[in-house]
């Protein structure tokens, strides 16, 4: 059976890797330089890292120099980069592919500019990922502070146009060390064959052993934020857990 593949999250706001609760500006907790905690990762065995220019996502400006740099040095390191945070437009998506990020997460533009997402999933194929970032089964976007549509219709007009795969989180779970949602990420597999990345609530290593559970329907990875941070276990646990 295929193993779950990990993706260690540095989120980044003004300069430094941080956490948030439910994905809420003002709620962060700084963990120091977002290079050093990328490198912590890929010294503990990470394959992947998940980085989030959250500055980007809520309007705030950008940190496009610092993600730019961290990305270059983890594709050198042979670390794959899933990039998200703001990706909204030609221009916000050229900089990131230019990172040589292995791919990139799109949410905002699935919501409000839909033709645009359909003309790149067409153009970048599986460098295209869509974060379908849910309350309920309402998604949201600008930062998940905005109500964009429902789950289910979305997820069936991107699975038409193409959508390589999902990263699913259930914003009420995320940064908040309660589990994840495995109801919401059954549902999601059952309605797409599309692989679907985890992300939001894990807290221990039971949870990624029942997130693996979920390889079989459809279930690629798992995003690991507060957990590693909060050191619930290390990154090397995480990675036999899931690998036993
Ligand atoms: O990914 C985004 O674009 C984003 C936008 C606004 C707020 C948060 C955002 N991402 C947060 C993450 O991707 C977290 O790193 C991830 O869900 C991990 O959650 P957890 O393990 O619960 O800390």
């Amino acid at each position: 059976m295929a193993k779950l593949e990990l993706l260690p999250a540095v989120d980044v706001r003004d300069g430094q890797a941080v956490r948030l609760v439910h994905g809420e500006s003002g709620t962060e907790t700084s963990y120091g330089s977002p290079l050093e905690a990328a490198l912590a990762w890929q010294r503990s065995g990470a394959e992947w890292l998940h980085l989030v220019d959250l500055d980007a996502a809520f309007g705030t400006g950008d940190n496009r120099a610092l993600i730019a740099e961290v990305a270059e040095r983890m594709t050198e390191l042979h670390i794959k980069v899933e990039l998200s945070g703001g990706i909204r437009d030609d221009d916000t998506l050229a900089a990131a592919l230019a990172t040589g990020c292995t791919r990139v997460n799109l949410g905002t533009a699935a919501l409000e500019t839909p033709e645009w997402v359909a003309e790149v999933i067409s153009r970048h194929g599986d460098k295209i990922a869509v974060g379908l970032d849910v309350r309920g089964t309402t998604l949201r976007g600008r930062g998940w502070t905005r109500d964009g549509g429902d789950l289910y219709e979305t997820l069936e007009r991107l699975d038409k146009e193409g959508c390589a795969r999902y990263v699913v989180t259930d914003i009420a779970k995320d940064g908040t060390l309660q589990g994840p949602n495995l109801e919401l990420l059954k549902n999601v597999c059952e309605a797409t064959s599309r692989p679907v990345v985890a992300s939001g609530g894990v807290s221990s290593l039971d949870d990624l052993r029942a997130i693996a559970d979920l390889v079989p329907l459809g279930v690629e990875g798992s995003i690991v934020g507060k957990a590693l941070y909060a050191k619930a276990f290390t990154l090397e646990e995480a990675l036999a857990a899931v690998s036993a």
